[in-house]
């Protein structure tokens, strides 16, 4: 790049940091205005409140709140730009129409104009023209409006890392693009947030971030593709796009647990969104069972499949997994309408209410859950009998008809009922329940589905996206359950090979199944890991289509120790090492919270931490946990240690290498004492 030109970029920089601090100061200046009449607005009201009458109050409490309001809106709008002065843009592209009239396209996190000359200084990275930075290199470009595609030629491209409000480097894209940003972006030290990704997003990322029509949007990528990084970037970009009718409270994110929430919660207030609900699945389940039901939960299933072999306990989880058991349950349902409405007739006083009757206004009021159709008949035969005998019915005869109705129905539970499906299906052995009453796992969302069916549920209307991460945990009934409360459009994410429960796992096709308008989306460039870290973990869970990006780094280490004191040596002086290392986080990652815990008490050195699935905060530093729980996560490096035969054996364990070894960025170890699991030793 020419002198000239750098000199003319760093001059526009300046020009913009100037202009930035200019409308802070006008926010500033405006706030204090605010403020100065809010205080005088008060005080005159408390001096008048005796000769104000109720509408003068209200009056004058709605212009205060309008006052608040603004205020709160300039504060939130000075946060913005103090942001923007720290790097106000990572992008420009100069597009030439079709009349020849040249836009010169600056794109940052947000927009901004000059005040004075009316025009747009800063365009948001989500604005329709911002979407050729992202989709075109030089020559022939186009960008979607509301009013048609707009065409035309771009003639420039150049990209810029603005850090501390200095300009840091600034390349010209004419031949290859992005690359060497993005590759300077991935060598960075992660700290314990996600961050974003807004300079660099690939155009299939950028396809999927954009895409408007979906209902439902099922983006299966492998181990760091960018899953989570995109469609918590497609939340901003719905927010913004749609910003008169979707607003932050009204998405919600279900979340694998507190801390992979308390890791992604940064990456929308970075782009300017306000914080999004967000629940665990579990969460969810405890709270459409109504706390009647103990249950175990998710982790406590996976954590019980890895500590031992109970074939039934597997069998159980892979019968309840299928989309074979979804159709069973509905089979069932079908059945019991057909069957289990034993009616007779019914004697009220001298009136007989015929069976048919009965079956009649039951069967019509198919559309309402079976068990609250009872209320609804009995109103029915009221009437009738009342209009039989030209008489008011006594309470006697009403409270008759309340009893005999539903009486006439076999069971008028739910558990009783779910009780009954397995013996329907002649596998009474499928159904556990423990002395206790704790529901097993399986059993959680079955129940559910059958509340909804039998009882009714009321739908979370109130959302209007819903986000769920690691769909390969969830099985065709949770499916069929939140297509049942959600209503709204839905963005799934995450990749069958990175299940925690292999007997439970879901693809993207399964999930297909459930939602046949779904767009699929397949992800393969891998973002996350250096080049032979990717090639070490396709050694236990190979994936021909996976597609690593070309960053290299050290080779991972395979080390062997006597045994498991001498392996935990090693790891603390490893520790030791990272600590005066450039790198900021360190995962040790163990198979169960067994290990993990010991593994912790063992290391004891300060700055450690454990994580285990009470925490709700994931922390800077070194961090020992499960794999169940660094999944989605990452680190700088990464130390798989208890790596031997003896702990890594079955299907189930093989998953959790996986994910363990993906976890790890720029540096991966993994320890054994003993003989090495098979599924490194090929
Ligand atoms: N376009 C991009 N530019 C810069 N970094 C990116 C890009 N896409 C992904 N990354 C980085 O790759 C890493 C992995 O991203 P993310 O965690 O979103 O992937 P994922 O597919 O959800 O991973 P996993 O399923 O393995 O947990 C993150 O550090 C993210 O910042």
């Amino acid at each position: 790049m020419s002198n000239a030109t750098e000199q003319q970029e760093r001059e526009f920089l300046a020009e913009v940091k100037e202009k930035l601090t200019l409308a802070i100061k006008r926010i500033d200046d405006a706030v204090r205005q605010f403020s100065d009449e809010l205080r005088e607005k008060k005080q005159y009201i408390h001096e008048h409140q005796s000769g104000m009458d109720e509408a003068d109050m209200v009056a004058a409490d709605q212009s205060i709140n309008r006052m608040a309001f603004t205020g709160g809106a300039a504060v939130a709008r000075k946060h913005k730009l103090l942001k923007l002065g720290q790097s106000p843009y990572f992008g420009r592209i100069d597009f030439i129409n079709r009349d020849n009239e040249r836009s010169i396209v600056y794109i940052g996190i947000y927009a901004f104009a000059d005040q004075g000359q009316r025009t747009n200084l800063i365009y948001d990275w989500r604005a329709p023209i911002s979407s050729m930075f992202y989709d075109f290199e030089l020559g022939e470009a186009s960008y979607p409006t509301p009013s048609g595609i707009v065409h035309g030629n771009i003639a420039l491209k150049r990209q810029y890392k603005i850090r501390d409000g200095h300009l840091e480097f600034m390349i010209e894209n004419d031949v290859n693009i992005h690359d060497d940003v993005l590759q300077k972006e991935l060598a960075n030290s992660s700290d314990d947030k996600m961050k974003n990704i807004v300079a660099t997003i690939q155009r299939d990322q950028n396809a999927v971030i954009r895409n408007e029509t979906a209902s439902v949007m099922v983006i299966q990528g492998v181990a760091g593709s960018g899953k989570t990084s995109i469609a918590l970037h497609r939340i901003a970009f719905l927010l913004y796009r749609f910003r008169d009718t979707i607003a932050a409270k009204d998405i919600l994110i279900i979340s694998p647990n507190k801390v992979f929430a308390d890791y992604i919660s940064n990456v929308l207030p970075e782009l300017g969104e306000e914080h999004i609900p967000e629940m665990g699945m579990d969460e969810l389940a405890r709270d459409l069972l109504e706390k009647k039901y103990k249950f175990q939960t998710f982790f406590e299933q996976v954590s019980t499949l890895l500590d031992g072999k109970d074939l039934a306990f597997i069998e159980r989880i892979r019968f309840k997994s299928s989309a074979d058991f979804l159709s069973k349950l509905n089979q069932y349902l079908l059945y019991i309408e057909n069957n289990y409405f034993r009616v007779s007739q019914l004697q009220v006083g001298q009136t007989l209410v015929p069976a048919s009757f009965i079956r009649e206004k039951f069967m019509a009021y198919h559309r309402a859950p079976i068990l609250k159709r009872f209320p609804l008949v009995v109103k029915d035969v009221q009437s009738y009998v009342s209009l039989k005998t030209g008489q008011k019915l006594s309470g006697q005869q009403k409270t008759k008809i309340w009893e005999a109705i539903p009486r006439m129905f076999t069971f008028n539970n739910v558990l009783d009922l779910y009780t009954d499906f397995y013996r329907w299906l002649g596998k009474p052995e499928l159904f556990k329940i423990d002395h206790r009453l704790i529901v097993e796992y399986a059993d959680v969302f079955a129940l559910i589905y059958f509340r909804i069916r039998l009882e009714g549920l009321t739908t979370y209307n109130h959302v209007k996206h819903l986000l769920v991460d690691e769909m390969q945990d969830y099985t065709p009934v949770h499916y069929a359950v939140l297509s049942r409360l959600f209503l709204c459009r839905k963005t799934i994410l995450g990749d069958v090979s990175q299940t925690v429960n292999p007997y439970s796992a879901s693809s993207a096709e399964m999930i297909e199944g459930v939602f046949p308008q779904a767009d699929v989306i397949r992800l393969y460039r891998s973002y996350r890991s250096t080049l032979e870290i990717t090639a070490f973990a396709q050694r236990i869970i190979p994936n021909p289509n996976i597609i690593p990006m070309e960053r290299h780094g050290q080779e991972p280490t395979v080390t062997r120790y006597n045994n498991s004191n001498q392996e935990l040596e090693a790891i603390n002086q490893l520790i030791t090492t990272f600590q005066e290392s450039q790198n900021r986080s360190l995962g040790i990652i163990c198979k169960t919270t067994r290990q993990a815990a010991d593994t912790y008490d063992a290391l004891k050195a300060p700055g450690v931490h454990l994580l285990t699935s009470e925490s709700a905060d994931f922390e800077e530093g070194v961090i020992v946990t499960t794999a169940h729980l660094a999944k989605g996560l990452e680190f700088d490096e990464v130390i798989v240690p208890f790596a031997s035969a003896d702990t890594y054996r079955t299907e189930a364990d093989k998953q959790m290498l996986y994910i363990a070894c993906t976890r790890a960025m720029h540096l991966l170890r993994v320890t054994y004492s003993g003989e090495l699991t098979e599924f490194l030793s090929a």
